[in-house]
């Protein structure tokens, strides 16, 4: 049984399914402190949260069976994402539910500004009668807009209606792009300088961090307004007190700030021309469901050990290049295991060599698999997430090679683990109708599926040898079920490769090991 705790407060028809699983049991327990979720982190597979709960180095390593950190939303800047990819946690956000949550915010919040709604609306329901507030209308107005990703994108669409004119910075934006959506490019201070308004939709990051500050203000089109509904600290907040002092913003709207919540002596918080809410840019019924629904089903993925997509501390894959790695995750991982139990010593060097069908694509996806499977016997908590961190940190150097032939094969990934001692070649393929097969080892032609347990045996191809192994395993009540031979010439070296229906006693091996023209064994289990 799967153990989840739901550490903030997340929608319930969202993490349904989680209920609903007959392998899961989920507790809900928000508001807790770091301290009480140390005590209690121990017991659990998952961890689902908003943004509260700041996942800390200190509770995932209190989190012994943690495998999977949820994020309820895009941002994970209260995840310490260097440590879970350390510790092999795998951490998934839902980037795409609450996009138009916070683009309608955002929204609202252009609208607030420019009509000063909330300023108007608390004198009069303090008994004032004020109508002084004389805003400006958002039509034939200039909008900056500093990145444009999924929230960025809706907001420019939404402006257009409006009868705005959009000008869009983003490094990943490109003209086509900007061109389909109606969006002019510019850079940063450009921006600054024409923009009636501005708003952000940037990650906080260290090139993002104060993006607009007192270089900006003082090049900004006096009388403009300003909008953060993306991350505290992207615009520089006691510099835009400044600025609004001068006469330089003329109102502002901010759903984030740099500490969060902001301390009661804030300056924003009893300034007239400054909007706050508390960071609700998420905050609709819809997107809470559709974030918890989308992490609750990666976390179920996860879990139960199947393929998911919105991985964090992954590389991103492109959905072309996963349909075609994806069937040969399974064989390069077996690759790896079967090499890294029969090399004898410390790896150094593992060589990856994809040849045919795979040339063409990133296959760094794959080569993780084979790492993982290299070392999976010997460390502990190892998955995809860390295998190339934990391979590094081991100094184990890491070659990929692509070559246009594969002999007589479609595809083929060949992969050479290096020890001091030795040097072991395994080569496997997807053979139509037959699935993954093992096709060479070291320089021995083979076919075998590689599954259960097997006995690779190194002999010299002499009459009885296969008579001997077959009489001495069964004779000790280990059955066979498949037997290939692979040799280069006739009366050469050769090899047995043996898959038997459970593992050998160790006496049998040793047995084994003494027969004349054996010259090694190795057991396995893949
Ligand atoms: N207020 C809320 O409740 C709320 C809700 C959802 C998202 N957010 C925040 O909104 C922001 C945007 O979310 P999104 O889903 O659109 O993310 P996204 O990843 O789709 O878009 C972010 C964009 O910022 C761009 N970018 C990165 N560095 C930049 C730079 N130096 N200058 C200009 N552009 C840069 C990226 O290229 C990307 O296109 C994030 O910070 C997210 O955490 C806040
Ligand atoms: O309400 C939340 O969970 C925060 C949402 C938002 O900041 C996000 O990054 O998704």
């Amino acid at each position: 049984m799967y153990k989840v705790l739901v550490s903030d407060p997340i929608s319930d028809m969202g993490i349904q399914m989680l209920y609903d699983a007959t392998d899961v049991e989920v507790v809900k327990q928000s508001g807790l402190s770091e301290d009480e979720l140390i005590a209690i982190i121990g017991d659990y597979d998952a961890l689902l949260v908003r943004s509260q709960t700041k996942v800390t180095e200190k509770i995932m390593s209190a989190g012994t069976r943690l495998k999977v950190i949820g994020r309820a939303g895009v941002g994970v800047d209260n995840i310490d994402l260097e440590a879970a990819t350390k510790r092999g946690i795998i951490v998934i956000n839902a980037p795409d539910g609450n996009t138009i949550a916070t683009c309608e915010l955002t929204f609202a919040m252009m609208m607030s500004t420019a009509r000063m709604i909330p300023q108007a609306y608390k004198k009069t329901v303090g008994g004032e009668w004020d109508r002084k507030f004389i805003g400006v209308e958002l039509r034939n107005k200039t909008l900056g807009i500093l990145g444009m990703g999924r929230i960025g994108s809706e907001v420019a669409k939404r402006a257009k209606v409006f009868g705005m004119e959009v000008i869009g910075y983003d490094p990943f934006l490109t003209e086509e792009r900007a061109e389909k959506i109606g969006v002019k490019l510019g850079t940063v201070n450009e921006i600054v300088a024409q923009a009636d308004f501005i708003t952000v939709h940037t990650p906080l990051t260290p090139e993002t961090r104060h993006l607009i500050s007192k270089p900006q203000f003082d090049i900004m089109k006096k009388g403009m307004r300003l909008i953060n509904c993306a991350r505290g600290g992207i615009i520089d907040e006691m510099a835009m007190v400044e600025a609004i002092e001068q006469g330089i913003v003329a109102g502002a709207a901010f759903d984030v700030f740099e500490v969060e919540p902001p301390q009661q002596d804030h300056p924003f918080l009893n300034n007239p021309k400054v909007i706050v809410t508390p960071h609700l840019g998420a905050s609709t019924i819809e997107a809470q469901e559709n974030v918890a629904i989308d992490v609750s089903e990666e976390v179920l993925h996860i879990l139960r050990n199947e393929p998911f997509k919105n991985a964090v501390n992954l590389p991103p894959v492109p959905a072309n290049v996963l349909n075609i790695l994806q069937p040969y995750f399974g064989l390069g991982e077996k690759i790896g295991s079967i090499l890294g139990q029969i090399a004898q010593g410390a790896v150094y060097e593992i060589v990856v060599n994809y040849a045919g069908d795979l040339i063409d694509v990133d296959t760094s996806p794959l080569t993780r698999y084979i790492v993982k499977g290299v070392f999976e016997k010997q460390l502990e908590g190892l998955n995809i997430v860390n295998a190339m961190h934990l391979a590094k940190s081991r100094d184990v150097n890491i070659v990929v090679q692509k070559s246009n032939t594969s002999n007589s094969f479609t595809n083929l990934v060949t992969v050479t683990v290096k020890t001091k001692q030795e040097e072991k070649t395994l080569a496997g393929t997807l053979l139509a109708g037959y699935g993954e097969r093992i096709v060479r080892i070291d320089q021995y032609p083979v076919d075998f599926a590689a599954e259960g347990n097997l006995l690779l045996i190194s002999h010299n191809d002499k009459p009885g040898i296969i008579g001997r192994v077959g009489t001495l395993l069964g004779t000790n009540n280990v059955n066979i079920a498949t037997m290939q031979v692979g040799r280069k010439v006739i009366g050469g070296s050769a090899i047995m490769v043996l898959t038997i229906d459970k593992s050998a006693p160790s006496n049998v091996l040793d047995e084994l090991s003494e027969q004349a023209e054996i010259v090694n064994v190795r057991a396995l289990t893949v």
